[in-house]
């Protein structure tokens, strides 16, 4: 959803030191001695909106207040001066203006970086004067003194730490981040930059940093940024937090107002113990030594193991009773029950060892390895346990890099507290866990502004390199998408060590007074490559709650959950199914080239990769919906550049129906009231039938055309539907007895598909409210998703279509859609005709065939101030998603299922079945 609102006040920070400008900024240049409106109210830049403002990356620069200056002074052009963007060298800007923060510890050097948004931001018309309608001033992005852009979690082993400096530098982390393409190092050595740093390695390794890099390192204290980061984690994103017991894992919905005090245990090469009160509000009251660093460090002596991720495998094969002792071993292969113990509770760690007259090397590592990781798991659980005592705390969360994710240490910690506390202490898991001290000192650069982030300003993403290249210790620093994929095709070559599913063992209990080990070995362990289940978090500072919901803190976007194994088995063959058309339509989309066809082969493999990885572990993004998924595969199809797969159909769809439309129009006028709404709601769920994102759909193609599958679905509406409110609805649009109901003031109607589903079903619709002097606003997608409509692409279908229609003439015309038909024939006097009520579109802020109304567009948060109907059109809309969503207002629920499991899971009906699901405000 995000990186897609291309909108100029997103507010990307700007302590540039290098940029690119248009004509118009050059005039700007030119007259006022380089000062454009950088670092004062951005409403100065006018240009910013016009899409030829794009650096080579295709990254559009954005202009915003609240910034700290840059110091522009013999700023000059490089290269040709007549170029349309020539780049701008900033010799001079010296301002803190890295965009990077460190943790180097004992074991990892853990990096967050920030990169800017890709503004998709194009000449829009409908742009020009949606702002002005809806009463989005400039002065709004005061609000948001955030940068847009994104953040990015990558690790290195603190031995290597070459290889993460060389990281930095050919990403030129260090300089800003920003454009490192070009930027000319000879021109702009940048003596005082400043890096934040935290953990030993910030004093330790400063010197280094200064010499590899020139830059200093300012220190931030360690704890200070664990809390911070905990802190902030746990505020501002959604799925943070989970419980993690007898192989099960479930996500906890934190209350931001009772977050608080709560133990923080990060488990690092040591293990740090701090009681946090509020923020900035902590004390560490306890730590151990014996942690992360003590597994990797004896394990490794112990079994000549490589890596920490060797070791932790070896593990998952391990029987520890061969090494631990047992109370059995102790008591003659008795329980001792009356203090609790089974016979099969360990004793003593590792005390076999004692008593046999083996050596090491008659112990199998595998053995070795699990007695270890149990021990010190356990081990910490149980100290913090203590703490947790000492304090009168229930809940302890558990961060560092010893934890990995990985199954067996969680519930050997969750055991040890549960256990312990006799339930009353609870133990909780963050999937940022090793990232917390560096995204506190992220937090530190104060002027990033990140602490007033909420929870919907933040979209995580899982690009390509989540299942690939994801937190490996080092990542390639996979730039440009060539890169991308001539790395995938290697690694495919090698052997696709990331596709096979490996399912988790099915969870048992741990039984007779409950020491004995946890069941969970969790599923293979996967390579380090994909051993991050964090993604890239994209900050979108203009996404807003949708003011209409009626309890947004219950809200639920996903009527489907996918933590149900066979639902998701299900939703996985269907989306594989249809993969190999997809990528037939996304090629052609792009003109059928080789290049074209290379990423659309990437593009397959990667989707499958995601799904084959979210197969085996179903939480391993965070909580898992169906419209996760469905927004996953529209972003990768991005990632790999296809920016509209299905272009060309949506665009003959529009023409065929555009064409029949008149006709429609006609038989509608000679109706009656009644028939006539009738007829408009069927005309709604009929026309719903063309959706490129069903099998069923997508075989129906093959059977006919557009018009003649029109006509057969028109026929085919029968009531009652299978969800069947119409009398409701036409109660209230018409009225009994002879009372006139008052007509809404402002509906919303949110749209699907192109073609036939908006031009003869919805904006017949939408005519309708009109002509009872209803306001409409048409919501639509901001970025393409299957065959759906986009905002961009609506104001010329109303143009075409009030080419056949006053109502929705005028309407446009007052709603300012018809920029240039005002602009070229002031015909009737009907210009500006004051009396019309405005059509409006606005986006939704949403590249996906669902939405989550907790995170839209600020268009559409402000459009929706004063509307008191809410249409939801679409299975993706209405059913997947916001089926069961309760509005402050009266919504309307329209769909067609095409599906023939949703349609009996959700409405026990059957493919083809209708949903007119009506509901008064609550
Ligand atoms: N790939 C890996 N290489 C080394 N250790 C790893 C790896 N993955 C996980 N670990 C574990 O994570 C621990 C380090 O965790 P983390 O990065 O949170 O701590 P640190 O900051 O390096 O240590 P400290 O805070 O004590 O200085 C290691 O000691 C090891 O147990
Ligand atoms: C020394 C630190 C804080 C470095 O991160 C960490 O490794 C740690 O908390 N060690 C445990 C030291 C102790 O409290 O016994
Ligand atoms: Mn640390």
């Amino acid at each position: 959803m995000a990186g897609l609102n291309g909108d100029p006040f997103l507010g990307i920070d700007d302590n540039i030191e290098k940029l690119q400008y248009n004509n118009n900024s050059k005039e700007a240049i030119d007259k006022e001695g380089l000062v454009v409106g950088i670092g004062e109210d951005s409403s100065n830049n006018k240009n910013n909106n016009q899409g030829g403002e794009k650096d080579m990356a295709g990254n559009s620069i954005h202009r915003s207040g609240s910034r700290p200056q840059l110091d522009l002074s013999k700023a000059e052009i490089q290269g040709n001066s007549e170029e349309r963007d020539p780049t701008i060298l900033l010799p001079n800007q010296t301002d803190d203006i890295s965009h990077l923060a460190l943790d180097i510890g004992g074991s990892l050097i853990k990096l967050v970086y920030f990169s800017r948004h890709e503004d998709q931001s194009v000449d829009d018309k409908r742009k020009k004067t949606v702002k002005e309608r809806l009463g989005i001033s400039n002065g709004n992005r005061r609000n948001f003194p955030v940068l847009g852009g994104r953040l990015h979690f990558v690790k290195f082993e603190t031995s290597k730490l070459n290889e993460c400096l060389d990281f930095i530098s050919s990403k030129q982390l260090h300089r800003g981040g920003i454009d490192s393409h070009h930027w000319n190092s000879e021109a702009s050595a940048n003596e005082n930059a400043v890096i934040k740093a935290t953990g030993g390695g910030a004093y330790k390794f400063a010197d280094l940093f200064k010499e590899r890099l020139g830059v200093s390192i300012d220190k931030e204290d360690e704890m200070d940024c664990l809390v911070a980061g905990a802190n902030f984690l746990l505020k501002a994103i959604r799925h943070e937090a989970f419980t993690h017991m007898e192989g099960h894992k479930e996500f906890v919905q934190i209350d931001h107002n009772d977050l608080f005090p709560y133990l923080l245990v990060n488990i690092g090469s040591g293990v740090s113990i701090i009681k946090v009160d509020g923020d900035g509000k902590f004390q560490r009251v306890s730590g151990t030594n014996v942690g992360g660093g003590t597994y990797w460090g004896l394990g490794r002596l112990l079994t000549k193991c490589n890596s920490f991720d060797e070791l932790l495998e070896l593990s998952q094969r391990g029987d520890n009773r061969t090494i631990d002792m047992l109370v059995g071993d102790i008591y003659g292969g008795m329980d001792y029950s009356k203090i609790g113990l089974s016979a099969s509770t360990i004793a003593s760690s590792f005390g076999k060892a004692i008593s046999d007259k083996k050596e090491l090397q008659d112990y199998r590592p595998e053995d070795i390895s699990l007695s270890l990781l149990r021990m010190i798991s356990y081990n910490i659980g149980q100290i913090s346990y203590l703490n947790a005592l000492r304090f009168g705390l229930k809940r302890i969360f558990f961060g560092g890099f010893f934890i990995r994710g990985h199954a067996y240490t969680m519930d050997t910690i969750s055991f040890a507290v549960h256990f312990w506390s006799k339930g009353e202490a609870q133990a909780m898991f963050l999937r940022h866990e090793g990232f917390l001290g560096a995204v506190g000192a992220f937090m530190s650069y104060q002027k990033h502004g990140l602490d007033d982030l909420m929870v919907h300003h933040l979209v995580e993403r899982f690009p390509m390199g989540a299942p690939y290249t994801g937190g490996k210790i080092h990542g390639p620093p996979l730039g440009d998408l060539n890169e991308k994929i001539s790395w995938m095709e290697k690694f495919v070559l090698k052997g696709t060590e990331i596709t096979a599913p490996v399912p988790m063992a099915p969870p048992g209990t741990t039984g007779l007074g409950g020491f004995e080990v946890p069941s969970s070995r969790g599923a293979t362990l996967r390579s380090d490559a994909s051993a991050l289940n964090v993604g890239v978090l994209h900050l979108v500072p203009t996404l807003e709650v949708f003011p209409l919901l009626a309890d947004p803190k219950m809200y639920e976007p996903n009527t489907i959950d996918l933590s149900d194994h066979k639902e998701l088995e299900y939703w996985f063959t269907v989306l594989s199914g249809h993969l190999p058309d997809l990528v037939d339509k996304a090629v052609a989309s792009e003109g059928g080239t080789d290049d074209a066809k290379r990423r659309g082969d990437a593009f397959a493999r990667a989707f499958s990769a995601h799904l084959a990885r979210l197969m085996e572990e179903p939480a391993a993004y965070g909580k898992l919906g169906l419209a996760n998924l469905l927004e996953l595969r529209e972003e990768c199809l991005r990632e790999f550049q296809f920016l509209d797969a299905y272009r060309s159909i949506k665009q003959r769809e529009n023409e065929a129906s555009l064409a029949v439309l008149p006709d429609l129009l006609l038989e509608l006028d000679h109706m009656d009231e009644e028939t006539r709404l009738l007829t408009l709601i069927e005309g709604v769920l009929a026309a719903n039938i063309f959706d490129w994102g069903s099998r069923a759909c997508v075989d129906l193609y093959h059977k006919g055309t557009i018009i003649e599958i029109y006509r057969m679905s028109r026929n085919k509406m029968q009531r009652p539907w299978r969800v069947d409110d119409f009398d409701l609805f036409k109660e209230r649009m018409l009225g009994s007895e002879g009372k006139k109901p008052r007509p809404h003031k402002r509906a919303l109607l949110f749209v699907d598909n192109s073609g036939a589903d908006i031009v003869l079903g919805m904006l017949p619709l939408a005519r309708e409210l009109l002509r009872r002097g209803t306001e409409v606003v048409l919501v639509a997608n901001s970025l393409p998703a299957l065959n759906d409509v986009t905002a961009m692409e609506l104001p010329d279908i109303v143009a075409e279509a009030a080419k056949h229609c006053d109502v929705l003439r005028r309407a446009a015309e007052a709603g300012g859609l018809l920029v240039d038909a005002m602009n070229n024939n002031s015909l009737d006097g009907s210009r500006g005709n004051s009396s019309s009520v405005p059509l409006m579109v606005v986006e939704n802020g949403c590249g996906s065939p669902c939405i989550d109304l907790r995170q839209v567009s600020s268009e559409l948060a402000a459009a929706a101030k004063h509307a008191d109907l809410v249409i939801l059109e679409g299975m993706g809309r209405a059913l997947h998603t916001n089926f069961n969503a309760r509005f402050k207002c009266e919504a309307l629920k329209l769909a067609m299922v095409k599906n023939q499991r949703l349609a009996e899971k959700l409405i026990k009906g059957k493919i083809y079945d209708c949903v007119c699901r009506y509901e008064p405000a609550t």
